[in-house]
């Protein structure tokens, strides 16, 4: 559905990445993971066709993104941001309505139709009770989850998603991912593919994804989380001794070490 092949990513002429490699179709998640500034929100925006390719190609649903209109784009993968306030007031439901605009008409208004699936997006996030307010006052944390309803109500096949779970507190963070887990493999429903990046190994143990793992704008290693996030490859991309270990329930778990050599 989405597949990028020997992509180089970056801003004009500067290069941030290249190499890389990845492909995601309906129900299967894949997970990006590398330290801050490594290239993720660059390989995302290019993947989306808002930046142009330095070299390489991206291609969505069989055709190059670069040939294909933002409103064709939008119809087939939803993007969650990393969360920032607007510059001016909109209720929180208008701001998941927009998700609906890729399927109005040019003049098209959102009817009846869209505000039903625009509230159940809502439902299903555990956020009707923001419908009506002001999305530049919510916190952090609900305009986050707004932005994932928006996401929802966008039902395109595929959604992008950069660093979910950022602002998150626990609960909620929880409640994204089985979210996240519950899109991509629900059965009734056909499966969404998912592409999120994250800060925490640990997550993508939980949603039993496939990992890009990245260092300085490169894959360093691809696969199953289980193959992929291994102590020495943590340890590699984040520069400290990381262990990886199997809880008693029979997840794994990563840990940095914490201790101070002197
Ligand atoms: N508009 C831009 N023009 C030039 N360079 C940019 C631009 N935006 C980001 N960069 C640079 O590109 C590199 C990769 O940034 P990017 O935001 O893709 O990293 P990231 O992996 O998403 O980081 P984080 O985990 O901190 O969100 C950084 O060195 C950043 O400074």
């Amino acid at each position: 559905m989405l597949e990028a092949r020997e992509l180089a990513i970056g801003y004009g002429r500067t290069q941030i990445g290249s190499g890389l490699n990845l492909s995601v179709n309906e129900g299967e998640i894949l997970c990006l993971l590398g330290p801050n500034g490594c290239g993720k929100t660059t390989l995302f925006r290019t993947l989306l066709g808002l930046l142009p390719a330095m070299s390489g190609t991206v291609t969505l649903g069989n055709r190059p993104v670069a040939n294909q209109t933002p409103a064709t784009i939008a119809q087939q993968i939803a993007y969650v941001p990393q969360a920032h306030a607007p510059p001016f007031p909109f209720e929180a439901l208008e701001v998941v309505l927009m998700g609906r605009t890729a399927r109005l008409g040019v003049f098209g208004q959102p009817g009846h139709h869209d505000r039903e699936i625009a509230h159940n997006a809502m439902d299903r996030l555990g956020i009707a009770n923001l419908a009506h307010r002001d999305y530049s006052r919510l916190s952090g944390g609900q305009r986050q989850l707004v932005l994932i309803a928006r996401a929802l109500a966008q039902e395109a096949p595929l959604i992008v998603m950069d660093e979910p779970t950022a602002s998150l507190d626990f609960g909620n963070q929880a409640q994204v991912l089985m979210q996240i887990a519950s899109l991509a493999r629900d059965v009734a429903a056909r499966g969404c593919g998912v592409v999120l990046s994250t800060h925490d190994p640990d997550q993508a143990f939980a949603l039993d994804a496939r990992v890009l793992l990245m260092k300085d704008g490169h894959e360093l290693a691809q696969g199953t989380a289980r193959d992929v996030l291994t102590g020495p490859n943590l340890s590699d991309v984040y520069g400290l001794p990381v262990a990886v270990e199997t809880t008693s329930s029979g997840r794994k778990v990563c840990m940095p070490a914490l201790t101070s050599h002197h």
